[in-house]
C-alpha cells in the first residue's frame, strides 16, 4: 500500500537519487530554496523514526541535501522520502516536460532488492543505474568542480556570515575585502579562493550559520580532496588537466577498486570482501556492540598491541632491520590472541575494535598501493561510508600506502566519502539540476 504523504511544498526537493548498498541507503536530492534545510520546516534529523544524519550543501540557486539510513532501515528511508515528497518533483518536472516517468534513478544493489518496495510503497519506479558508473561519475564530478573555485580567486561573495571576528583571521585574513558590513544587512565579503576553501568545510558551516555563498563570475563548489597526514587534514588542489588516471576506491560493505582514465573512461581493476562490512559485521560479533558508531568510537580509547602480535613479540623485543621491520611493526594481526591462555571476555571491546580497524584500513591500503603500481598511478582518492573522516582510519591507509610506495603514490580522501554513487546517479538525470545550481545567475 502506498504511503499518505502531504502535498509538497513549492520550495522543496525538485530531483531525488538513492544508491542503495549493501549496508546504507545514501540519497541526494535538491531544493530550489537557499535557506538551510530545516528552517522552518522538518529538517531529515528531526524526521521521527529516522536513524541517519545527513548534511546540506548550500550551492548556488538551491541546495544539494545529503541524507542516509541504513539498508535494513529503509522504511524509515521511504517514510522519509514520502515525508518530504522527494519522489514527486522530479516526476512533476518531466511530466511537464511531457515525459511520464514515474522514476526515480536509483543505483547499487538495492535499486534491484527493493525495487518492488518502492513501488509498491512510494508508487514509483526505479531507474536503474549502474553502480560504478556511478561511482566515477560522482568522483570526476566533486573533483573537476573543487579545482574551479581554486581558479577563481577574488571573485566569491560570502553573505550572510554572522560575525566576522568567528573567521579565522591567521588564514588569508589578507585576503578578503569587506565590501558590505552593515549591521542591518547581511554582511557580504570578498574571499581568495583559498580562504573560501578553509570556509567552506561542512565542518565548520555550523559556525557560520546561516551562509549562503555568492559567487561573481564563476561556478563554485568546495573542495573536495584532502591527505592526511600526522593528524593533518591538508585539502588538495586539483587542476582537470591532470586528474587522470587514478585509482578509486571505494570502501563500503566491500571494496571496489577502479582505474579512472576519464568522464566514464575507467575500468574496474580489483576488489576485496575485506571492507566496511567486514568491520561493522566481525567488530558486532567480537565486542556486542550495537551501533557503527559505537564500535569506531571504541577504538579511540583502545590498544592494539594487545592483540596484534609485533615483530618485537616474535624476535624479543629487537628489530628486524634487515627487511626494515621495527620491533613495533604488526607481524600478525590478531596473533596475540592464539598464544595466551585467554577467552574473547578477556579481551577489552575498545583493543578489539582497534585491531580490527588498524587491520581491515591497512590491508586496503597496501592492495590500494599494488594497484596504483600496477598501472602506475599516483594519486589514490577513498571514498564510502567505511572511513567516516575517522582520523585512526585515515591515517592508517595514509601510513599503509605511504610506507610501501615511499611517497610515489599519493593517498587522498573526499569529504563527501559515501555519496560518490548517490551523486553519480543524481547526475545521471538528463536535466538534473546542477547547472543552475551551482552557475551563478547574471
Ligand atoms: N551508521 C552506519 N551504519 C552502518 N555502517 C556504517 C555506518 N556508518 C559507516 N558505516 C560503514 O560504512 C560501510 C558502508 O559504506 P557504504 O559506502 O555506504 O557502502 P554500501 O554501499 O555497501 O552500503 C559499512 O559497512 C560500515 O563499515
Ligand atoms: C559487490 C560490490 C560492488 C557492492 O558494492 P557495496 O554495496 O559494497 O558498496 C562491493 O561489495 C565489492 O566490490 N565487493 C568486493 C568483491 C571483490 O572484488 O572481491
Amino acid at each position: 500500500m502506498e504511503i499518505a504523504s502531504p502535498q509538497p511544498s513549492a520550495d522543496e526537493g525538485s530531483h531525488l537519487a538513492v544508491d542503495i548498498g549493501g549496508s546504507l541507503i545514501k540519497l541526494v536530492y535538491s531544493s530550489n530554496n537557499s535557506e538551510p534545510d530545516g528552517k522552518g520546516k522538518q529538517s531529515s534529523k528531526e524526521c521521527s523514526g529516522v536513524s541517519n544524519d545527513s548534511n546540506d550543501y548550500p550551492v548556488l540557486g538551491g541546495r544539494l541535501h545529503f541524507a542516509k539510513f541504513e539498508t535494513s532501515k529503509i522504511n524509515d528511508c521511504l517514510e522519509f522520502i514520502s515525508s518530504k515528497q522527494l519522489h514527486r518533483h522530479g516526476r512533476w518536472r518531466h511530466e511537464a516536460a511531457g515525459h511520464d516517468k514515474d522514476t526515480i534513478k536509483a543505483t547499487g544493489g538495492g535499486a534491484y532488492r527493493f525495487a518492488d518496495l518502492f513501488k509498491e510503497k512510494l508508487g514509483v519506479g526505479l531507474d536503474k543505474v549502474d553502480e560504478m558508473d556511478c561511482l566515477v561519475s560522482g568522483a570526476n564530478f566533486l573533483l573537476n568542480n573543487a579545482f574551479l573555485l581554486v581558479n577563481n580567486c577574488g571573485s566569491l561573495l560570502f553573505e550572510g556570515a554572522t560575525n566576522f571576528t568567528d573567521v579565522k583571521p591567521d588564514r588569508g585574513a589578507t585576503n578578503f575585502t569587506e565590501l558590505n558590513h552593515d549591521m542591518g544587512q547581511a554582511p557580504v565579503m570578498e574571499l581568495s579562493a583559498h580562504w573560501v576553501l578553509e570556509l567552506y568545510d561542512p565542518l565548520e558551516v555550523g559556525v557560520y550559520f546561516p551562509l549562503a555563498l555568492r559567487v561573481l563570475g564563476d561556478t563554485a563548489v568546495h573542495p573536495e580532496a584532502f591527505t592526511y597526514i600526522n593528524g593533518r587534514e591538508e585539502y588538495v588542489q586539483i587542476d582537470p588537466n591532470d586528474l587522470y588516471p587514478y585509482l578509486l576506491v571505494n570502501i563500503g560493505s566491500g571494496v571496489s577498486m577502479i582505474k579512472v582514465d576519464g568522464d566514464g573512461k575507467f575500468e574496474r581493476v580489483s576488489g576485496t570482501s575485506v571492507g566496511g562490512g567486514t568491520f561493522w559485521g566481525l567488530g558486532r560479533l567480537l565486542t556486542n556492540c550495537k551501533s557503527f558508531d559505537e564500535l569506531l568510537e571504541l577504538s579511540h580509547n583502545g590498544n592494539n598491541r594487545v592483540i596484534d602480535m609485533l615483530v618485537g613479540d616474535i624476535y624479543g623485543g629487537t628489530d628486524y632491520m634487515k627487511i626494515g621491520l621495527t620491533s613495533t611493526t604488526i607481524a600478525s594481526s590478531f596473533g596475540k590472541a592464539i598464544s595466551e591462555n585467554k577467552e574473547l571476555g578477556d579481551y577489552r571491546p575498545e583493543d578489539i575494535s582497534r585491531s580490527l580497524l588498524r587491520m581491515i584500513s591497512n590491508n586496503i591500503g597496501q592492495i590500494s598501493y599494488l594497484n596504483a603500481l600496477r598501472f602506475g598511478l599516483k594519486r589514490i582518492f577513498f571514498g564510502g561510508f567505511f572511513i567516516r573522516g575517522h582520523a585512526y582510519t585515515m591515517d592508517t591507509i595514509s601510513v599503509a600506502v605511504h610506507f610501501w610506495s615511499k611517497g610515489e603514490a599519493q593517498a587522498m580522501f573526499l569529504k563527501h566519502e559515501g555519496f560518490l554513487g548517490a551523486l553519480g546517479a543524481f547526475m545521471s538525470y538528463e536535466t538534473h539540476g546542477i547547472d543552475t545550481i551551482i552557475t551563478p545567475s547574471s
